[in-house]
């Protein structure tokens, strides 16, 4: 039994820091263990052009604990009205690395989302031409397409449509929940990749419903059932280079989870490598989790490896039932419960 493990040291490819005073709760967990991260821009109003990008960046740096060297990877919100120039500028001015798609309506804070694919071709031409990837939360909206279908529908009316329109446009198929989304990624060419949470790993829809409903497991996309838990364990277990790590920590505050209409999104940034090593060890390829954790990632994205390291240590301990946010405070996933595994 392997009871330690040392990594290079692993970046989160899809975060939620959110803004101002949750800042130095949010950026201190990210930054605890990971050295970059790829800032979503879901926020009110979204982070829409490079200049918007440059201060939010500034904004997380100063929230930095002391010491620390996190890089904030920033990203611009796609809307309808993205032109080809706000992508050309940010990307020369190296104020963003990557632009997300979030279908209006479709999660927390898409309210400026793009509402038909055909409003972003121009900014799409342009990602492809200068290299930058597209980011996509995948999943249609119509309100009668079930929300357990939602993402296979996506796959099939936008993904494939996208992929195929523009061959050399790179996309990162955000934190994916089906057996239909493994089989796409692994069937399209190397520049489509996916991200996977440690939540999707670890639970099913029946940890959120059966015997009673539990909102801290809700997130978008919904967790599914164990079929497809099986499959994206499945996609780690295979080692394929297409398949990297993204939390999508996404704190809210307790009460707005806790709630008759309860916010979509899961906090895991205070243990999310503990997590990822503890479903890695449960499934006998804790090998894999190097690959997954702190090299596919950069190599997707042309960026360098990290170059120091972190060990992971068999060794249990129990999560705190709240943590901070800001003056609120949250309920972490697994609050309360036993971790496997710990940071050295
Ligand atoms: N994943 C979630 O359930 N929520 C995210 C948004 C997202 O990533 O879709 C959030 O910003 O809260
Ligand atoms: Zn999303
Ligand atoms: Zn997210």
């Amino acid at each position: 039994m392997t009871d330690r493990i040392t990594l290079i040291r692993p970046d989160d490819w899809h975060i939620h820091l959110r803004d101002n005073d949750v800042l130095p709760d949010t950026v201190a967990d990210a930054s605890r263990v990971f050295a970059r991260a790829i800032v979503m821009p879901n926020l009110v109003p979204p982070v829409r052009d490079g200049q918007q990008a440059d201060a939010y960046k500034a904004r997380i740096l100063s929230a930095r604990p002391a010491g620390s060297n996190f890089t904030p990877l920033m990203v611009l919100y796609l809307t309808d009205q993205t032109s080809p120039q706000i992508i050309r500028e940010a990307w020369a001015a190296g104020q963003a690395v990557a632009a997300k798609l979030y279908p209006a309506g479709a999660t927390t804070n898409s309210q400026s989302g793009v509402t038909a694919l055909e409003n972003i071709y121009p900014a799409l031409e342009a990602m492809a031409e200068v290299g930058m990837p597209l980011l996509v939360h995948g999943e249609v909206t119509h309100a009668d397409v079930d929300i357990f279908d939602r993402e296979k529908a996506f796959i099939d009316q936008q993904l494939v449509g996208v992929v195929e329109r523009y061959p050399t446009l790179k996309v990162v198929f955000e934190h994916i929940t089906t057996a239909d989304a493994v089989d796409f990624v692994q069937s399209a060419s190397g520049r489509v990749a996916a991200t996977i949470t440690a939540h999707h790993l670890q639970y099913n829809r029946n940890h959120m419903l059966a015997g009673g409903i539990r909102p801290h497991f809700f997130c978008l996309p919904i967790l599914k059932r164990q079929r497809h838990q099986q499959a994206l364990c499945d996609a780690v277990a295979s080692g394929s280079s297409k398949f990297f790590l993204g939390t999508d920590s996404a704190p809210h505050a307790r009460h707005a989870k806790e709630a008759a209409c309860g916010c979509a999104g899961c906090y895991t940034a205070f243990a999310a490598i503990e997590m990822y090593a503890e479903t890695f060890d449960h499934l006998g390829i804790l090998d894999k989790l190097e690959g997954f954790a702190s090299l596919h990632g950069p190599d997707f994205y042309g960026m360098p490896r990290n170059t120091d390291r972190i060990t992971l240590v068999r060794d249990s301990w129990t999560a705190p039932e709240t943590l901070p946010l800001g003056d609120q405070v949250i309920v972490p996933l697994r609050a309360g419960e036993t971790l496997q595994w710990r940071v050295a």
